[in-house]
């Protein structure tokens, strides 16, 4: 079953310091309650610096203990604290020696519903514009990332798992699956010609609500990001988004929009797979 609720995306730029990007985020969790959100959103990275340079330093286990995970620990006691589902962004996790990109999904009464790790690795070379490889120290996560809400099953993905049409069918094609969530951090090179165009044609290839939350920009940062976050209806609508800066994007969803659209047009049930695998 689909229920209407209140989404909130927090966007906000993570710097050096641990300790304030984690208070940058439990402030604007608590605006986001404050403004009705059940299901609140971080950006990317949230805890650390984009690059891969810091990825290490900045990595925790997870659960690990409030000492040495405070981000995950942060999350928990956030969602528990406001009682709402959080989608926690990302943080680099470590796991014996491999680091991974992890999403952490938290219920309202501060349990891990499901982590998400970055299933496609964010390699990238653009002649005198970005270079930039995860694939230098992260691991790629093996699967797709489906949590339950009492609203939806929301499917999960981050960033660069935005661009894989495939990933975005796996996590859609059930029916009861009524929005994508990706945390994400695309750049001043990427964001501007594709992040609109991906998140309105994942939207309407899977008929279904699509929601990306950024880092906002920071330009003496070495990682310039795009910003943007937005939420577009199974139409390819763009319901809400924002620009650069830090702040909110609420939006509620009303699940009204995605039967209409599902009943118009019956794409869901034309699909030939027969075909697309010769
Ligand atoms: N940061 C990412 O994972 C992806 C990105 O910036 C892009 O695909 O462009």
């Amino acid at each position: 079953m689909l229920r209407n609720f209140r989404l909130v995306l927090c966007q906000f730029s993570a710097g050096h310091d641990k300790v304030a990007n984690l208070s940058k985020a439990r402030d604007l969790i608590q605006q986001a309650t404050a403004a009705g959100g059940q299901v609140i959103v971080l950006p990317e990275c949230f805890n650390s610096p984009y690059s891969t340079k810091y990825f290490a330093d900045y990595a925790e286990e997870i659960p690990g203990t409030p000492e040495t995970s405070p981000s995950v620990h942060f999350l928990l006691e956030a969602a528990r604290n406001h009682q709402v589902h959080i989608i926690g962004g990302s943080i680099p996790e470590r796991e014996g020696n491999k680091l991974y990109n992890t999403s952490i999904c938290v219920s309202p009464d501060g349990q891990i519903l499901k982590k998400h790790r970055k299933v496609h690795l964010f390699d990238i070379n653009v002649p005198g514009k970005i270079v930039f490889f995860e694939s230098d120290v992260l691991t790629a996560g093996n699967e797709p990332t489906i949590i339950e809400t009492p609203y939806c099953k929301i499917g999960v993905g981050i960033c660069y798992d935005l661009r894989f049409g495939e990933y975005a069918w796996t996590l859609s094609k059930s029916e009861d699956v009524g929005l994508l969530v990706y945390p994400g951090n695309f750049n001043m090179t990427t964001g501007p010609k594709h992040w609109e165009l991906l998140l309105r044609s994942r939207a309407v290839d899977n008929q279904i609500f699509v929601a990306a939350c950024s880092q906002a920009r920071n330009t003496s940062s070495e990682y310039v990001s795009y910003g943007h976050s937005m939420v577009v209806n199974p139409w390819g609508e763009i319901l809400s988004s924002t620009e650069f800066d830090e702040g909110l994007v609420v939006q509620d969803i009303d699940f009204g929009v995605l039967n209409e659209n599902r009943g118009s047009i019956w794409t869901r049930r034309h699909k030939r797979f027969e075909l697309y695998e010769r």
